[in-house]
């Protein structure tokens, strides 16, 4: 345990490579009473969705988000991808910023990263057919022409595991589970290197939930993609990634090595969360209940934004915000008891030491 540690691991400790994403102080307020009165009498109210992650993703690795409704995985997501506008901080794509990019300077970026929606029938435009739906984005981010063009999409239908005859149909005319294969056909037509899936299987039926899954790791590994893979489904996340962050309230709470959450959690949200599910929640520390709902994000508690729910709080934990602790280098979390064994900590003033928010610098891999 090396509780307060200010070591970090460095973009060289991931794989000797640079990481493909970092993220530094990343937030996203959504102002919910606009208005000229509001803001007149300062009573301006903000979501605070996603407020100060910082988050590095190394090539090639699968890195899963959970944490309960409302924490706000998607607006991450969203936000890291530029489909929603940060409030602040910084997000690099293979060291260049996007926060400052316009709309034309983030064209050719866009093809690099893409994003899988929860919901393909609301993502696929219904007035479309498949082929063009496919074709939109071969036209504006791949050099082909028109024959070109239409073999590709029949060679995307048929890695994705439907009748390329399926072009010709609407939307409508699909199952859940072939919309969503041609929502993956259109995510890697434009060679991306980037992929975020939120909540891919949620909307499906269960015997169709495990072959979208298969798919998205085959496409993954046949294309070195970098999967950032967002769930309720615990089982899924231990399955399918290789690290996992926990959110709690718009911040990041617990990043650690996938076998390391389950086996080891050290937060106690994260341990409540598994304690929810029993067959993994195995681990002696996970016995915690996770009881009554998260807080209001426009008035999100002082101090720990966990302590109102969580059985351990004392009430230096309501006034002193968290720094973070490592377990290890790879292993960080944020709460007052550093050590998770003892359930012991630094409730007091906090110390120039370590970072005052998770500063996750990404997995360490082993060169060997
Ligand atoms: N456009 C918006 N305007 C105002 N508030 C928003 C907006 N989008 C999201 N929020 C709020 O931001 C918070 C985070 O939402 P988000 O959808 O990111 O959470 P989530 O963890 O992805 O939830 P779920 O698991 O249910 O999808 C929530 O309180 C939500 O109501």
């Amino acid at each position: 345990m090396n509780a307060n540690d200010s070591q970090e691991s460095t973009p060289e400790s991931v794989g000797g490579t640079e990481p493909i994403l970092e993220v530094r102080d990343l937030e996203k307020y959504f102002r919910v009473n606009e208005g000229v009165l509001a803001s007149l009498v300062g009573a301006t109210q903000y979501v605070r969705a996603v407020d100060g992650v910082s988050l590095t993703l190394a090539e090639g690795e699968t890195f899963g988000l959970v944490g309960e409704s409302g924490c706000g995985k998607s607006t991450l997501a969203r936000t890291l991808l530029r489909l929603e506008e940060p409030t602040g901080g910084s997000i690099t794509f293979r060291g260049t910023e996007l926060t400052t990019l316009s709309d034309r300077e983030l064209r050719p970026i866009r093809s690099e990263i893409q994003f899988i929606h929860q919901d393909p029938s609301s993502s696929l435009n219904p007035r479309k057919r498949i082929g063009d739906i496919l074709r939109r984005p071969l036209e504006l981010h791949r050099d082909l022409d028109e024959t070109e063009r239409a073999a590709e999409i029949r060679s995307l239908l048929d890695r994705v595991g439907l009748d390329p005859g399926m072009r010709h149909r609407y939307p409508h005319e699909l199952s859940g589970g072939q919309k969503q294969r041609v929502e993956i056909a259109r995510a890697i037509s434009v060679n991306p290197s980037f992929i975020v899936a939120d909540e891919p299987t949620s909307a499906l039926d269960v015997t169709v939930q495990a072959q979208i899954l298969e798919l998205i790791t085959e496409i993954q590994e046949e294309y070195d993609l970098t999967l950032v893979f967002i769930s309720h489904d615990l089982r899924t996340i231990r399955y399918i990634t290789d690290r996992v962050g926990v959110m709690y309230l718009g911040e990041l709470v617990e990043v650690a090595p996938t076998g390391t959450i389950f086996d080891e959690p050290a937060h106690p949200y994260t341990q409540s969360l598994l304690s929810a599910v029993p067959e993994i929640g195995g681990s002696e520390t996970a016995q915690i209940r996770l009881e009554g709902q998260p807080p209001d994000p426009i008035d999100t508690p002082s101090g720990c934004r966990f302590h109102t729910r969580c059985p351990l709080a004392q009430e230096a934990c309501s006034a002193v915000e968290p720094e973070s602790a490592f377990v290890s280098s790879d292993h960080q979390y944020r709460c007052h008891f550093t050590d998770p064994n003892t359930r012991t900590g630094t409730i007091g003033e906090p110390t120039d030491a370590a970072p005052d928010r998770i500063e996750d610098t990404g997995p360490e891999v082993s060169n060997d």
